[in-house]
């Protein structure tokens, strides 16, 4: 495994020799992290995306953490999901379900899937007004720095050419400010999941970038 030095605040990068050695990585970090938030707050927020990086997770289902970690405190949300009912092969939530959740003892309640019986936009409005009922809540964290929702961990699956969460790199999107309301009034932009930030130094060299 080799560790990149990057600009000196934006976290580590780490690589590994194969995919075997970061799903061990991976589920190490994660189930530190788990502890960590449930012991500080009793919640533990994570997002995921789709793509292969779900299938990574799958080291958290072997022992130790199957038995350890404390599943009924974690709340589950997704980065971008495409717009086909729930059950379709290409729903990032059927994937994460059949993979992982499915698997482990998550309460059904904290898992926050996309809603699929609506439009794209709405869909949007709809997770939008779940992750501010949830920060009232206290189940999600709120940044004090940028007043946006901030997660305990966010995973995000990176393609080939670079993709990120359905954005391309060199499409328009990817440079997009501004969104369209449901009634055509273009409103400042209000990221619907914010950034995650940890100032808290990592317990070994198995740590992942969070961002
Ligand atoms: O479009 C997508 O692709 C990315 C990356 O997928 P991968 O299979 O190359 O790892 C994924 O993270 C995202 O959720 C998905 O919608």
């Amino acid at each position: 495994m080799a560790e990149i030095a990057t600009e000196k605040g934006k976290g580590k990068v780490q690589v590994f020799d194969s995919e075997e050695d970061l799903a061990v990585s991976l589920a190490k970090y994660t189930a530190y992290l788990s502890n960590k938030f449930v012991k500080e707050r009793g919640a533990f927020t994570v997002v995921l995306s789709g793509g292969s990086l779900v299938k990574s997770l799958r080291k958290l289902l072997e022992s130790p953490y199957m038995d350890s970690v404390e599943w009924s405190k974690w709340h589950v949300f997704w980065v971008d999901e495409r717009v086909v009912p729930k059950d379709h092969e290409d729903s990032n939530y059927k994937l994460a379900y059949d993979c992982f959740l499915s698997k482990v003892p998550i309460p059904p309640g904290n898992v926050y899937a996309i809603n699929d019986a609506l439009s794209a936009e709405g869909a949007a409005d709809d997770y939008e007004t779940c992750l501010k009922h949830l920060v009232k809540l206290n189940i999600i964290d709120l940044s004090q720095a940028t007043g946006f929702p901030k997660f305990d961990l966010i995973l995000i699956g990176m393609g080939p050419d670079g993709h990120v969460a359905s954005l391309f790199p060199g499409h328009p999107l990817v440079h997009a400010s501004m969104r369209t309301s449901r009634a055509g009034k273009a409103d400042a932009v209000n990221v619907a999941l914010g950034n995650s930030q940890s100032s808290d130094s990592l317990p070994s060299s198995d740590g992942f970038t969070q961002r």
